[in-house]
């Protein structure tokens, strides 16, 4: 069987969106892909060393990209930064002093971005960036609002990945449920997006499965199951 990559998404593709919690059929759905000897490869807006441990612990490849696309982790002492943490910085001193109720979220570290509660309109942010000619990238995964570098974001962080690995777009098959999902999608020859992702995000992925997220992953491998060999 010709070897896949499976880039997959964390928070609302295999977790309960902002629970956390794992769905175990799904890992264990990636883990036996792995075990066949095709990639599974977290890319996340996570850091990418919860990215790492996940797939340590999951039983998947060893490779993450985290922070939206900005930080690539290939061991515990080996991160690729993409992204500028400084730049990211000055946008959200911005996007504060400017707008209400704007709040750094709790995350884990972060070496190239910001990470935001989702708790202002974020529309008003990017009009008041572009206002100030302040180029970041501002993306909400339905979990975080992020700001990232320029150009930086899952399908150039995975692109990385793939210049790495010697992996072709054609045998990428990426699966995520929010916006920050299709630059992901762009990159892949397969895209699915799951059951709680909105319209948009659908509309740009080439395979939509009803089920949310977890049982989704297992509707949509189920799907693809016959159609490995032949794709
Ligand atoms: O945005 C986050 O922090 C996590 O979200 P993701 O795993 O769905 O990308
Ligand atoms: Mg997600």
């Amino acid at each position: 069987m010709k070897k896949r990559t499976f880039a997959v998404d964390i928070d609302g593709t295999i977790t309960e969106n902002g629970g956390g919690r794992i769905h175990l059929d799904a890992l264990d759905a990636l883990r036996r892909l792995t075990n066949m000897g095709h990639n599974v490869i977290y890319v996340t807006g996570r850091s990418s060393v919860e990215g790492f441990l996940l797939s340590v612990f999951g039983g998947t490849t060893k490779i993450a990209v985290g922070e939206n696309g900005g930080c690539i982790t290939l061991e515990s002492d080996d991160h690729i930064l993409l992204g500028n943490l400084e730049e990211c910085k000055k946008a959200f001193d911005v996007i504060k002093n400017n707008i209400d109720n704007v709040k750094e979220k709790r995350v884990f570290p972060r070496m190239t971005e910001v990470v935001l509660e989702r708790t202002f309109d974020l529309d008003l942010a990017r009009k008041l960036l572009a206002e100030k000619n302040i180029n970041v990238e501002l993306s909400d995964s339905q979990y975080a609002y992020h700001i990232n570098s320029p150009g930086i974001d899952k399908g150039t962080g995975f692109t990385k990945i793939m210049e790495k690995l010697s992996i072709s777009a054609e045998d990428v098959i990426a699966i995520g449920d929010s916006a920050t999902d299709i630059p992901l999608f762009k990159v892949a020859k397969v895209s699915i997006a799951l059951g709680n992702a909105s319209d948009q995000v659908k509309s740009e992925a080439t395979m939509v499965v009803s089920a949310k997220a977890g049982d989704g992953v297992l509707e949509a491998l189920d799907k693809l199951a016959p159609k490995l060999s032949e794709m």
